[in-house]
């Protein structure tokens, strides 16, 4: 059998609209009549307050528009709904949210594949890290983690297969962050700090609230994450963050955070002027040490160094393993952005499309080990 060839679609249930979810929305219809658009049907879609389903498959135009008009209200029970029945169904979850994170057990152990950029179900308490693992092996599913670090960038993907290989992860190094990449590589002292986070934001390389980004908490999950795939099963609080969010700024409502994003220039500036005056450069580095040191915070490095390099939202990556113990594997490219972290979390479905669909053709075929699930 061909590559996806004469298998029935997978259906898709999209949780989310935003900066991430229209641009996997987009991506899908830009697919439709072609072989990539057979493989995949949307057959829900919804964000925190509307929802639309249609087990034909959604329409192309205007998502908003039909999301507003729509009749249901959003639920998450209702996904169940929308994806009961046989065949490959997955769902993908492009949302912030907890309470969606907090549904990725119950769909995998239900036999519901599960993609996301959401870094909330692997990348917070190891307790639900463990029932997402426990569920894929008692529903047979797959959890399509790609876009939960480094925007898709063949991160985990490299790790599980240094692993599958034999290897042991001895330590990890990487600008986990791309609005912080982004931030720290445009950032000259002089103008404004919030000024660029403003930017960052208009972007759509933040989290929805950028504190989440510059306080170091997402950066932290995405430490977790490879932490975990690396077989350090480190607790929620086991990484120690060094914040740039001041107090006052970190216990404000959102709705009053713009107004006070100047809050970070004046420290920000100070850190600056200090690296500039030793030719370093500030960068927001993540670390995992082999003895289970996890770390997370800003730093001023030398500009030669390997993980001052790199622009945009570019990602850095060093991983020392068995075989890489004395110079590291380094992966780089961008690391944020709606259209790469849409792409990778479409790839995730189609590989899950194809092997899945390959495992009812094939009953008992071993389950595929591409993508793993950290195991
Ligand atoms: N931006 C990037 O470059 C990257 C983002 N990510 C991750 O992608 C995810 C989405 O980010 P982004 O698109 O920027 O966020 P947005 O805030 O733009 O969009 C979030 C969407 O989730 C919806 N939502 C919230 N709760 C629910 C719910 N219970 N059911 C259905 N939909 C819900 C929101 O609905 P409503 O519209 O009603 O508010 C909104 O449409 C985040 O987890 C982020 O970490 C990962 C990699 C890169
Ligand atoms: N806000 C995140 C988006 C991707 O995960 C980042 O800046 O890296």
């Amino acid at each position: 059998m061909m590559h996806g060839q004469h298998t029935p679609p997978a259906r898709l249930a999209l949780l989310g609209t935003g900066t991430v979810g229209s641009a996997v929305w987009a991506r899908l219809m830009q697919w439709q009549g072609s072989a990539l658009g057979e493989r995949l049907r949307l057959v829900y879609a919804a964000n925190s307050r509307f929802a639309l389903g249609n087990p034909a498959g959604l329409p192309s135009a205007a998502t908003d528009v039909l999301l507003q008009q729509a009749p249901q209200a959003s639920s998450l029970e209702a996904v169940d709904v929308a994806l009961a029945g046989d065949g490959v169904r997955i769902v993908v979850d492009a949302t912030a949210s907890a309470q969606v994170a907090d549904q990725h057990a119950h769909w995998l152990a239900r036999g519901i594949h599960v993609v996301t950029a959401c870094k909330l179900g692997q990348g917070t308490d190891l307790a639900r890290w463990h029932a997402i693992q426990a569920a894929c092996e008692a529903g047979n599913t797959e959890y399509g983690d790609s876009a939960t670090v480094g925007a898709g960038l063949p991160v985990l993907r490299t790790i599980r297969a240094l692993q599958a290989g034999g290897d042991r992860i001895h330590a990890i190094a990487g600008v986990l962050s791309g609005s912080l990449a982004w931030l720290f590589n445009h950032y000259d002292g002089m103008q404004a700090f919030s000024g660029f986070v403003r930017q960052a934001r208009e972007a759509g390389f933040t989290e929805p609230d950028p504190r989440e980004d510059l306080s170091g908490e997402d950066v932290r999950r995405k430490l977790l994450i490879l932490a975990r795939a690396s077989g350090y099963r480190l607790e929620d609080n086991a990484v120690q963050v060094d914040s740039l969010v001041p107090a006052a700024l970190a216990g404000l409502p959102r709705e009053a955070l713009d107004a006070a994003l100047p809050m970070l220039d004046a420290a920000l500036r100070e850190r600056y002027a200090a690296a500039y005056k030793n030719g370093a450069k500030l960068r927001f580095v993540a670390r995992l040490q082999a003895d289970g040191l996890a770390t997370v915070g800003l730093e001023a490095l030398p500009a030669e160094h390997a993980l001052a390099g790199g622009g945009g939202t570019d990602n850095r990556v060093a991983i020392w393993s068995d075989r890489y113990a004395k110079q590291p594997l380094l992966i780089q490219g961008p690391g944020a952005g709606a259209e790469v972290t849409a792409a990778a979390m479409l790839d995730d479905a189609l590989r899950i499309q194809v092997e899945a669909s390959k495992a009812k053709v094939l009953p008992g075929r071993a389950k595929n080990s591409s993508m793993g699930n950290g195991r």
